[in-house]
């Protein structure tokens, strides 16, 4: 791998009472234990987006002082650290060895003994970083430990977790770019790419190439033609063609469908391409194209000049999107339909802070149990009795979505390495691929349609922008559930047929955005929304507040918001406190 595709790593800081002469050296082995126990706790419960467990540096020495504060900076530079924790059984010079870094996420766990005041450290320390305007988290285990106990308790293990899968995504795509492929795709504001919001928010680059370029890859043969072969040969074997609903007179020709599926796996190749770059494209004698565009998710604008008259980008997206292709089960590649990229970051958060596939919908339906005994005649009952929201969009939803995969016997979407061969066969198997909705799709392709198995729990996050406040995100948590068969085929039909439905239900409070179903879909605050596996709102508003993005709507309990230290100065209403604090302190990299 080339240096500049390493994953960043978790820096660990042991920090120690300098006094030598009998308690810095009684200290020394406690403290860099704690170190490398927290680090080796890291490696086994963490994975990069490639699978790989995650990498941990420790200081060369404890830090007593600001010296050797200042050499472990050095080399967590070196070393490409993006996250760091100090770690401290005892009393230490706060500001003295504090880590001063203003880019990097960083937290302190103070050890809860009592021997010695690791917590005192830790409450002096987190003044010191409030003072400085250098927010860091704080853990404080409930519990009191014996000094050198190298058990981490649970609770300390949930924050430590907590705090460095969002400290690790802040620092993945940092320095990675949003490739739009065309621009605004039929006035959708997402998809009018707001670069300050990239560059100060997120640390990442904009790149942007017209959609004449996949074009000019496909007229010119810039692919790979091996590649293309045998994933020709592989979608002819695992992706099944659906009927033609489109009207006789409308229909493409046979000879012409041929062609199309030829067209959208060559386009496959290329979007993968100019997102990542291809070796084998410098080979070919096209050294430009082999490099890509650095780009951690893309977009691709689609409607309307290109679908107009050419086929849609739905396979791509969806085969993308997805943990397999004909090179097997591999990382998904983050790709937002209609160039929406606001919902593309919003995939890409929830893929960083999992390592699963996303599905990407449309927030179509509120169905109310009125509407639904109107309509089909059967009354919701269990999950459904107080309605659903219909998710629904050609394109860009993982074949993960399916729910074919299994965890501990539930449906699942999981990282890509824990998905065995059968259950990639099966969400290809619930796939069809219809022909494209010719009266959208002037140009044809082929759309993928499944259905959601229900009984997975998942998280929807979109991150909106508002003039005059910035960004914000919103969270619902919730479940996807499933509905008697024939209720599904009279709702399915009356919208798009040859499109994937999953059927929503969030988690309802009764209060605010979360009173009740209809609420929550009346409060979103897009067209789209981005569906993860798994209740993963508690990470997502820890990377919320790292990235000093407010949110406005959210059902995770009280007692799982982990955010930094600093937030509780603002105020104890934690909404209120959440936004004062993210406007105070500003995008993170607002002023470089
Ligand atoms: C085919 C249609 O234009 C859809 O793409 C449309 O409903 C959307 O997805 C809008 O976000
Ligand atoms: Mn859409």
């Amino acid at each position: 791998m080339s240096k500049t595709n390493q994953y960043s790593k978790i820096g660990i800081r042991p920090i120690i009472d300098g006094r030598l002469g009998g308690v810095r050296e009684s200290l020394e082995d406690t403290t860099m234990n704690m170190a490398k126990n927290v680090a080796k706790f890291f490696m086994e419960e963490l994975r990069y987006p490639d699978g790989s467990p995650v990498e941990c540096i420790i200081s060369d020495s404890c830090i007593g002082g600001v010296k050797e504060a200042a050499d472990c900076a050095q080399k967590f530079k070196r070393e490409n650290v993006g996250v760091s924790l100090s770690v401290t059984p005892c009393w230490c010079y706060g500001t003295e060895t504090m880590d001063m870094d203003p880019l990097i996420p960083k937290a302190i766990w103070g050890f809860n003994g009592t021997e010695r005041p690791g917590a005192v450290y830790l409450a002096a320390t987190l003044a010191g970083h409030n003072q400085k305007g250098l927010p860091s988290f704080g853990i404080y285990g409930r519990d009191v430990q014996e000094m050198g106990d190298e058990n981490i308790p649970k609770d300390v293990q949930n924050k430590l977790l907590g705090f460095a899968k969002a400290g690790l995504a802040v620092s993945l795509m940092r320095e990675k770019s949003y490739l739009a492929i065309g621009t605004v795709s039929m006035g959708i504001a997402g998809s009018e790419i707001q670069s300050d919001f990239f560059q100060s928010y997120l640390g990442m680059r904009n790149e942007f190439v017209d959609s004449s370029e996949v074009m000019r890859r496909i007229k010119h043969g810039i692919y790979d033609k091996e590649e293309f072969q045998k994933a020709l040969t592989w979608t002819k074997e695992n992706c099944a063609e659906g009927k033609d609903f489109n009207k006789e007179d409308k229909q493409r020709s046979r000879e012409q469908k041929d062609k199309d599926w030829e067209f959208v796996v060559k386009m496959t190749l290329i979007i993968r391409d100019l997102m990542e770059g291809n070796p084998k494209l410098a080979k070919m004698g096209y050294g430009e194209e082999a490099l890509g565009h650095n780009a951690i998710v893309s977009g691709f604008q689609g409607q309307r000049q290109w679908t107009d008259f050419l086929p849609n980008g739905d396979f791509s997206e969806a085969i993308l999107n997805s943990s397999f292709d004909w090179n097997g089960i591999r990382k998904p590649y983050i790709v937002a339909t209609e160039n929406d990229s606001l919902n593309g970051i919003s995939m890409l958060f929830n893929h960083l802070l999992t390592n699963t596939a996303q599905i990407f919908a449309d927030v179509r339906t509120y169905w109310s149990p009125e509407a639904v005994v109107e309509v089909t005649g059967w009354k919701p009952e269990g999950e459904a009795k107080n309605g659903f929201i219909h998710l629904i969009n050609s394109g860009s939803a993982t074949l993960d979505g399916t729910g074919r995969q299994t965890s501990k016997g539930k449906p699942a979407m999981k990282p890509f390495w824990e998905i065995s061969e059968e259950e990639k066969k099966d969400c290809l198997d619930v796939t069809t691929w219809y022909p494209a909705n010719v009266g959208y799709f002037r140009g044809g392709g082929y759309s993928s349609n499944f259905l959601t198995n229900g009984g997975m729990p998942v998280t929807m996050c979109r991150l909106n922008l508002t003039k005059g406040l910035g960004p914000t995100l919103q969270i619902a948590e919730g479940w996807t559930i499933n509905l008697p068969e024939k209720v599904y085929t009279i709702l399915d039909e009356r919208t798009d047929r040859t499109w994937p439905t999953t059927w929503f239900v969030p988690n309802v409070t009764g209060e605010g955005a979360f009173t009740d179903v209809y609420s929550v879909m009346n409060n979103w605050g897009s067209n789209h929304g981005a569906i993860s596996y798994g209740h993963i709102g508690h990470d997502l508003i820890t990377l919320a507040a790292m990235l000093r993005i407010p949110v406005n709507m959210h059902n995770v309990d009280d007692s799982k918001i982990f955010r930094p230290t600093a937030w509780n100065s603002f105020g104890m209403d934690r909404e209120g406190s959440d936004y004062r604090a993210c406007e105070n302190y500003g995008p993170i990299y607002g002023k470089r």
